[in-house]
């Protein structure tokens, strides 16, 4: 079995697939001062409470924050006596190689999420991931990652506001019924979810001029489904799409080692 580690800038993601579905999706905070034992008593607690039976042999990691990796690395092998695949590094094969300026470092979620989506969709797609950052991932026809946008992530706008003004409250997202607040918090929804909205829709609208083929929008991340209620604006959600992208990584270094 597969164990599948999606560390993001906010929450870390562990997904357990036995070749066919996942068995359980567990997710915890990301911090880089975590230890490996630290998480395998959480995970394990966790597998336990949900009588879940496990057999994992292999481990593959994606993760936004170098500094974690290494005790997920020792997480990796001295739990599962197994050497990790890393996304992002040289010895873990991409499906196909990104065409991004030379030196450019590309987050390993948005390769991960190119690779999920074009397997399931094929190409000349735009993935939307609603994680700490808001990414746009351009996936090209032949499946290549060839750029895209990052914009401040839905709730890191919200909690900007908060901390530059003092008058701000701390406020969760959510979609207000009408654009005209009548109050403080209200308002900084409005403000949130009608820009984001627009955000969202111009912002695919210009990659798609620019492309010059037609293109599916597909999303991702916790937040997708609040805007997929509210507007148009998305042909698929998928919330699994960065598990799965990293179980066809791995499946692709099995075939071609
Ligand atoms: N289902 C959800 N409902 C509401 N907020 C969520 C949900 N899932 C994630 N979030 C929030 O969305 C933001 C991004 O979370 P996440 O997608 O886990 O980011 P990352 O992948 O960057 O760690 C965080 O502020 C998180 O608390
Ligand atoms: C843009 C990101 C911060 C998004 O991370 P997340 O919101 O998933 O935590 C991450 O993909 C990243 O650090 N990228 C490196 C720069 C780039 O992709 O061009
Ligand atoms: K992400």
């Amino acid at each position: 079995m597969l164990l599948a580690i999606d560390c993001g800038n906010t929450n870390t993601v562990f997904s357990i697939w036995d070749g066919e579905t996942f068995l359980c999706t567990l997710r915890t905070s990301t911090h880089h001062a975590r230890t490996a034992d630290a998480y395998f008593t959480w995970f394990s607690t966790l597998i336990n409470h949900y009588g879940i039976k496990t057999d994992i042999t292999e481990v593959i990691i994606s993760s936004t924050v170098p500094r974690v990796v290494w005790n997920l690395r020792v997480f990796a092998d001295r739990f599962f006596d197994c050497r990790p695949m890393v996304v992002g590094k040289p010895e873990c094969l991409l499906p196909h190689l990104p065409r991004v300026d030379a030196g450019t470092q590309v987050g390993p979620d948005r390769l991960v999420n190119t690779a999920g989506a074009f397997d399931r969709h094929g190409g000349d797609l735009i993935v939307v991931d609603f994680g700490t950052a808001t990414t746009f991932d351009v996936v090209a026809h032949d499946g290549a990652y060839i750029g895209g946008v990052i914009a401040p992530g839905v709730n890191l706008s919200l909690e900007a506001l908060h901390l530059a003004a003092a008058a701000l409250p701390h406020v969760d997202i959510s979609q207000p019924q009408k654009v005209i607040g009548t109050n403080t918090v209200e308002c900084m929804q409005s403000g949130v979810f009608w820009g984001y909205v627009g955000l969202v829709r111009e912002i695919c609208a210009r990659i798609r001029a620019e492309h010059d083929r037609p293109m599916q929008v597909i999303a991702t991340g916790g937040l997708a489904p609040l805007f997929e209620q509210a507007a148009n604006l998305f042909d698929v959600f998928e919330e699994d799409l960065t598990m799965h992208g990293l179980t066809v990584i791995h499946r692709y270094n099995k075939d071609n080692s």
